[in-house]
């Protein structure tokens, strides 16, 4: 595990881009895993930067998002479906029948899930998987007691990851209570991790995920046994590692 120390969330981002980039740039057709949250946000801005600068070509590149909002279809504006077009896709050259998110329009689960696991399997699986990190633990939505041996599949979201993420909706009662997600050995199977972390109310998380025991409580802890995981992270989130 490599920890990169940025001085701030500019500097994380603009080293996380770099690391996307020359993925890019290495494998044109590379398959990137792609994550929300407002973390990667300034990953995504910079990479359109270059782009725009002419530095970037994405046509040929596929992508699959770690996570969708149960019930949200991609025209909702809090679904991961419209993040992705908003603060991605609609700004680069990416083909977008070749961006993938779980279809949180279908109302079946297991269809739902089964359906992913065949993309990421057709599409010959995930090069470089961007991850945010949640304040209790989870990647993608993955939630603490998730099991490390699952696909894809459909999870009910915690107190604290609704109360967390209802800053983008109007109302509490507005957050979907389920979302499917990539399982933890989704995430496991890709060749490359990129960990974006920010902000001082990380740091605790930072700590126990990272320096403590690898443990289904906190589902990033796995990721200490992944042999290629990068952990870009600005001094506040590091501030608590020993
Ligand atoms: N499903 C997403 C996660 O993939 C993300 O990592 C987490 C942290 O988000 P933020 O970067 O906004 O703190 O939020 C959501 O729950």
């Amino acid at each position: 595990m490599v920890i990169y120390r940025a001085s701030d969330y500019a500097s994380m981002s603009r080293k996380a881009a770099n690391i996307i980039s020359a993925q890019v740039i290495m494998k044109p057709d590379c398959v990137l895993g792609l994550a929300t949250g407002s973390t990667p946000i300034g990953t995504y801005k910079q990479l359109i930067e270059w782009y725009n600068k002419g530095d970037l070509d994405f046509s040929r590149v596929t992508s699959v998002n770690l996570d969708e909002y149960k019930g949200l279809s991609g025209d909702n504006e809090q679904s991961y479906r419209y993040f992705m077009n908003h603060n991605f896709f609609d700004h680069i050259n990416i083909n977008k029948s070749r961006t993938f998110v779980p279809d949180g329009t279908d109302p079946d689960s297991e269809h739902a899930c089964a359906r992913y696991n065949e993309i990421i399997r057709e599409v010959g699986g995930i090069d470089l998987q961007l991850l945010g990190l949640g304040h209790n633990g989870h990647i993608g939505f993955n939630e603490p007691g998730s099991a490390f041996e699952k696909e894809t599949h459909c999870v009910d979201l915690t107190e604290r990851t609704i109360e967390a993420n209802k800053r983008f909706f109007e109302k509490e009662e507005d957050v979907p209570r389920q979302a499917y997600t990539m399982g933890i050995k989704t995430i496991m199977q890709a060749k490359k991790i990129l960990l974006v972390v920010s902000g001082e109310d990380k740091a605790e998380i930072v700590k126990t995920a990272f320096q403590g025991p690898v443990t289904p409580a906190v589902p990033a802890s796995i990721l200490q046994l992944h042999n290629d995981v990068t952990i870009v992270a600005d001094e506040a989130a590091l501030s608590k590692m020993e």
